[in-house]
């Protein structure tokens, strides 16, 4: 469990985050400048509170009113940031062994084999790291971090600059790291799509303020917490369940509430449930069912709120209990439509749309 609850001010900038969760990976999502980095320094011992505390399964890494403030060597913490920051003059496997380096003799619990096996490094171990892609390098610099065999890893946007192919390469090996070893990860990121896929908890910071605690379908799928000022990034969550029927050209049915969802395949076994990603500007609304039209994943709602930004409407659509649905139309769409809250509608996107980001 990690457990933070702190107060700190930088310069101009006050952060004021209280948060908890048990389940795996945390990740902290919010704008840019919103405090996500300031909280990972905090955690990781970079950066000392003014008051409050954090603590891993019930052990004070600090604790201002209690006079704790364990050092970040002494802190047993994974760190992989935006760039890999590994040892140019060392090989992959000095780097990796660096690592390996920093874990107390009797915590070294991580086998180094495990490790290269997860991350695909087997054919790189003798090679400098001037020698690597970006990709390469990140892999690297996660079994570095694995192999001190940490308490807690912290991510910070571990995947910010690395282009699609790479970044589809290397979030799946994040999986099985959360899912072989089985260490709590707190993650930031800006995207839905990693964010979804990995973190069970989201929190939401705003303005170093925690304006969400809780599961990726809400944070991401409700006006009021997901942020809206960047709106091509607006984009819901919707947890849908995996159907027993064959793939149709590829495309495999989801069976949601409030209609069929239809997602390119494999999305994993039937009784499986899938989160899928849908931007706001892919869907369409439209007031009756419609029939003979190309768009296969129909879902019905009825409008909860609608929220403006110039010439843009966003559209909150509540789906079925805790299922919400966010569309971008134009305003004067939603004038011709009258659109109001109670207004029933047809949610539409395309499967086109949707593609390995969009599915975890
Ligand atoms: N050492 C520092 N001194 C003064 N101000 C700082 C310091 N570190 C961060 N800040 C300020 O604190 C605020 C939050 O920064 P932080 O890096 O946590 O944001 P972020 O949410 O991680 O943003 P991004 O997504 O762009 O990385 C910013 O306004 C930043 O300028």
């Amino acid at each position: 469990m990690i457990d933070v609850d702190v107060k700190l001010k930088v310069g101009d900038f006050s952060l004021d985050v209280a948060f908890k969760n048990e389940n795996g990976v945390t990740a902290l999502f919010g704008q840019s400048g919103s405090g996500k980095s300031v909280t990972l320094g905090v955690i990781a011992g970079l950066m000392r509170p003014d008051s409050g505390h954090v603590r891993l399964d019930g052990e004070p890494l600090v604790d201002v009113e209690a006079g704790i403030f364990i050092p970040v060597s002494r802190r047993r913490i994974g760190l992989v940031f935006q760039d890999a920051n590994l040892f140019p003059h060392l090989s992959v496997k000095q780097n990796l062994l660096y690592g390996r380096w920093f874990a107390p003799r009797d915590a070294r619990r991580i086998d180094f084999d495990a490790v290269v096996d997860t991350l695909g490094v087997g054919a790189l171990l003798s090679r400098p790291p001037t020698r690597l892609s970006g990709g390469e390098r990140q892999r690297v610099a996660i079994g570095r971090a694995l192999l001190s065999c940490p308490k807690l890893l912290l991510f910070d946007e571990p995947l910010a600059a690395l282009d699609m192919r790479r970044k589809l390469e290397i979030l799946p090996l994040i999986e099985r790291v959360r899912d072989d070893f089985k260490i709590p990860i707190v993650y930031v990121s800006h995207a839905v799509e990693e964010v979804a896929r990995l973190a069970p908890c989201v929190v939401m910071i705003e303005a170093g303020r925690v304006k969400f605690v809780g599961d990726p379908a809400t944070a991401f799928s409700r006006l009021g917490i997901m942020p809206t000022q960047d709106r091509f990034d607006v984009s819901s969550v919707l947890e849908a369940q995996i159907e027993d029927r064959p793939s149709f050209h590829g495309l495999v049915a989801l069976r949601h509430p409030a209609g069929t969802i239809w997602a390119p395949g494999p999305v994993g076994p039937p009784g499986g449930v899938a989160r899928v990603i849908v931007r706001a500007t892919d869907v369409v609304l439209s007031l009756v069912e419609p029939k003979d039209i190309s768009t296969r994943s129909i879902l019905s709602g009825k409008v909860a709120s609608i929220d403006f930004d110039g010439r843009l409407a966003i559209v909150e659509i509540a789906l079925a209990e805790k299922s919400y649905l966010l569309a971008t139309i134009t305003r004067g769409a939603m004038e011709d439509l009258s659109l109001k809250p109670g207004s029933t509608v047809y949610a539409l996107f395309k499967s086109a749309a949707l593609d390995e980001r969009s599915i975890a």
